[in-house]
C-alpha cells in the first residue's frame, strides 16, 4: 500500500552554481534542525569527496554519490538505491536533502526523483542558491543559469555581506527577469530559516498547482541536448598529497591561478609552517579563503584538492601542486614568513566574525 502524502519524506533537491555556498548552507541547516532528522546526499564533482567531508554533524545516514555529475547518469537507480537506504524504516527520517553538484544540472536531479519507484519518498522542491557577488558575471558566461533558476521553488540569494544594497537590488531583478516565480530570501552564510525547506514554502501545505514542476515542465525546460549542461565544458583536477606544501610556493601557484579556474577546494597541509592545524581552502571566483582547524589526534595529514574550471590544463596545474610540495621541510624562519601570506587569508568558519583587531 502506497504511504500517505503525510508519511512520504519530501526530498529537497539543494543546487547553485560552483561555490555559490550550497554546503554552508547546508550545514546551517544540520545545526539548527529543530529535531527534525536530515538525510543528506552530496553529489560532488571531483573524485576527492571534499564535500562530503565537510558536511558536519550529520543526522542519521549521509551518502555520497561520489565521482561525477549525477545528472549524467542515464537512469535513476544509483539515487535510488541511496534513497532506500534513507527511508529505511529505522532510519526515520523527516526530510531528505540533495546537495547537488555545483554543475548539475537540478531539472535532472528533479526528474529522477519524479521518476524514482520509491514511493516513501515525494518531491519536496528545489532550492536553488545564488551566489549574489559573482552572479552577474556567472550569469553572463553560462545564461543556462536563468533555466536553472526558473526551475527553483525556493531561490536563495546568498552572499549579501559582500554586496551592496543596490548591487543587490540588481542581482534580485536579474532572477526575476528570468521569469522565475519563486520565493527569494536573502542570506549570508546560508543562514536561511530552516522552516523554509519543511514548511511553508516547500511543505506540504503549499499550493503545488501553482509552482511545482511537472514532468511536462520538465521536459520543456530541460535542456534535452546533454551538450548544454554547464559540466561539460568544465574540468576538475583532483590532487592528493602525503608531503606537506611550502607555503610560498603554494601562495605563488594560487596567486598566479589562471582565470578559467573558478573554483578550488579541499584541505592544504603545510607540514611545519603550522604543525597543529589542517588549512581548509576555498577559492570562488576572485575570492580566496583559508580555515584552520586543529588537526585531529589519529588523522592523517594530507593535503586534498578539488580544481573545477573551464579552458584550463589540468596536467599543468597538477604539475604545477606537484612542485608545492615540499619534501625537506624544516621550521626556519624563511617557512614562517612563508605562512603570512596564508594567514592573510584567513577567516573563521562561515564567516563568525573573528577575534576584533585591537583594542
Ligand atoms: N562572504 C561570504 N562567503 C560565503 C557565504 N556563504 C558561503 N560562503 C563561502 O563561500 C565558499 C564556498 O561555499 P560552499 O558552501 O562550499 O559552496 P558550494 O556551493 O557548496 O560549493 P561547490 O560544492 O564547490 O559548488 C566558502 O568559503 C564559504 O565559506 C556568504 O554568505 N558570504
Amino acid at each position: 500500500m502506497t504511504p500517505s502524502r503525510a508519511q512520504q519524506i519530501p526530498v529537497v533537491v539543494l543546487a547553485g552554481f560552483l561555490g555559490s555556498g550550497k554546503t554552508t548552507l547546508l550545514n546551517h541547516l544540520l545545526r539548527n534542525r529543530s529535531g527534525n532528522r536530515i538525510g543528506v546526499v552530496v553529489n560532488d564533482f571531483g573524485s576527492i569527496e571534499i564535500d562530503a567531508m565537510t558536511v558536519a554533524g550529520q543526522v542519521g545516514s549521509t551518502v555520497s554519490l561520489g565521482n561525477g555529475c549525477l545528472c549524467c547518469a542515464v537512469d535513476a537507480s544509483e539515487l535510488d538505491g541511496y534513497l532506500d537506504t534513507l527511508t529505511g524504516p529505522a532510519v526515520r527520517l523527516d526530510v531528505i536533502v540533495i546537495e547537488a553538484s555545483g554543475l548539475a544540472e537540478p531539472q535532472e536531479l528533479v526528474r529522477m526523483l519524479l521518476a524514482s519507484d520509491n514511493d516513501r519518498i515525494r518531491y519536496g522542491g528545489l532550492v536553488e542558491v545564488v551566489d549574489a557577488a559573482e552572479f552577474p558575471a556567472t550569469h553572463e558566461r553560462h545564461p543556462e543559469l536563468g533555466r536553472h533558476i526558473r526551475a527553483a521553488d525556493l531561490v536563495v540569494l546568498n552572499k549579501t555581506d559582500r554586496v551592496s544594497g543596490p548591487e543587490l537590488a540588481a542581482v534580485h531583478e536579474a532572477v526575476a527577469a528570468t521569469g522565475s516565480r519563486a520565493a527569494v530570501v536573502r542570506s549570508a552564510y546560508g543562514r536561511i530559516d530552516p522552516g523554509l525547506l519543511f514548511d511553508p514554502v516547500l511543505g506540504p501545505d503549499r499550493d503545488e498547482g501553482v509552482r511545482q514542476l511537472t514532468f511536462e515542465d520538465l521536459l520543456r525546460e530541460t535542456a534535452g541536448d546533454h551538450e548544454e549542461h554547464l559540466h561539460t565544458a568544465y574540468e576538475s583536477v583532483s590532487f592528493s598529497s602525503g608531503v606537506p606544501l611550502d607555503p610560498r610556493r603554494f601562495m605563488a601557484f594560487l596567486d598566479s591561478r589562471p582565470q578559467g579556474l573558478y573554483r578550488i577546494k579541499g584541505y592544504v597541509d603545510f607540514g611545519a609552517g603550522d604543525p597543529d592545524h589542517t588549512y581548509a581552502l576555498h577559492a570562488v571566483g576572485g575570492f580566496l579563503g583559508f580555515t584552520p582547524r586543529p588537526w585531529t589526534r589519529d588523522e592523517t595529514r594530507r593535503t586534498q584538492l578539488v580544481l573545477i574550471g573551464s579552458g584550463i590544463d589540468a596536467e599543468a596545474l597538477h604539475k604545477e601542486l606537484a612542485a608545492c610540495r615540499d619534501e625537506r621541510q624544516e621550521p626556519t624562519e624563511a617557512l614562517e614568513r612563508g605562512m603570512w601570506g596564508v594567514l592573510r587569508y584567513v577567516r573563521q568558519p562561515d564567516g563568525e566574525p573573528g577575534p576584533p583587531d585591537g583594542p
